[in-house]
């Protein structure tokens, strides 16, 4: 009988209702209690986008879209959820991996940048995982995919998605970003941000951008009292503004799936600080199941899969 290859796709995890905030955002900040105004304004944020997150919902679809794709190729593969902060647990998925019966895995976060504050800590919690129920799994983990070919392209489409919506010879700026960290993994030799400038640099030229065209910026910035990585979306754009920029396109790289942080923080605070100034802002859809990063996944996971089974 062939082996079943297990495939364990992660996400961050996103409540389900506005009752869940106080849980997950106590999980997101280690037990620290989350003062009221925060915990008002992050309410506040889910209440706008339908209060709830979208996120597993999409993670279940790129999971199966992607596993499908794997199960062409003559190797059986089985997909499983696992979340950082809420969920389904990535510790419980990893029991129910064990539960099956699952020998030989691979594990892949659906965030294509590594940092040891990201994908570092996924990866801990499938480790802890197999500790906390006592099993063994030989697990193969995908760090990061920030120049897969067929990532910059989907990317690159993006670009183009949003060119196209504006008049051929207008005057159009393409900022594109990612999360922020804390100023600090700089420091530590962290590889986030070479990783998001390399990606940028690919995707900028792949969509034929010249200098001067599209600028970086970070979002989504904690709201700790330490420095993040700068410069902020909304003072980007406002930046951009002064230098004559009416004309925005906005294209987060350092996420695949739909969200709160691109649900609110773009198509809600960023547009309203656009619309303020007299500019357009516009944001192509998020990759989600985008066809080629379903197979990007899939030839990540694949080839993952061969070292296991050799
Ligand atoms: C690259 C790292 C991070 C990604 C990607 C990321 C995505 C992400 N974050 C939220 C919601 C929240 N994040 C919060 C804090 C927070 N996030 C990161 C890193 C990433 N988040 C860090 C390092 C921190 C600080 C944690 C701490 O110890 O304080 C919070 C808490 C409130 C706040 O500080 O703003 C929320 C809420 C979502 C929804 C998301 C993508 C799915
Ligand atoms: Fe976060
Ligand atoms: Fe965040």
């Amino acid at each position: 009988m062939t082996e079943t290859i297990g495939v364990l796709f992660m996400a961050y995890g996103g409540p389900e209702s506005l009752e869940d905030l106080p849980g997950y955002l106590s999980d997101i900040r280690h037990g620290r209690t989350t003062s009221k105004e925060v915990l008002e304004e992050i309410t506040h944020n889910y209440a706008s986008i339908g209060g709830k997150s979208p996120l597993l919902g999409i993670t279940q679809e790129q999971a199966e879209k992607a596993t499908a794709l794997l199960n062409q190729n003559g190797v059986k593969y089985k997909a499983y959820l696992g979340m950082r902060h809420w969920a389904p647990w990535i510790e419980e998925t990893v029991r129910d991996m064990l539960d099956d019966g699952i020998k030989k895995a691979v594990a892949v976060v659906l965030a294509p940048h590594y940092s040891s504050l990201s994908v570092a800590k996924y990866h801990q919690k499938v480790k802890a995982g197999l500790e906390m129920f006592h099993g063994q799994i030989d697990f193969e983990f995908i760090e990061s995919y920030h120049d897969h070919p067929k990532y910059i392209q989907a990317m690159v489409n993006r670009v183009k998605m949003g060119l196209a919506q504006f008049a051929e010879g207008e005057d159009v700026h393409v900022v594109l970003s990612a999360h922020s960290l804390p100023e600090r993994i700089i420091k530590m030799g962290d590889p986030y941000q070479d990783q998001l400038f390399e990606s940028a640099r690919l995707i900028a030229e792949g969509a034929g951008l010249q200098e001067g065209q599209w600028s970086w910026s970070y979002q989504s910035a904690g709201r700790s009292p330490e420095p993040w990585l700068g410069p902020q979306l909304e003072d980007h754009v406002t930046a951009l503004h002064e230098k004559g920029v009416r004309n925005v396109v906005s294209v987060v790289i350092g996420f695949v799936s739909d969200h709160v942080e691109i649900l609110y923080d773009i198509d809600i605070k960023a547009q309203e600080v656009a619309k303020a100034r007299g500019m357009t802002l516009v944001r192509p859809p998020s990759l989600n199941t985008d066809s080629l990063y379903m197979e990007t996944l899939a030839e990540l996971i694949g080839e993952k899969a061969r070292g296991l089974l050799e």
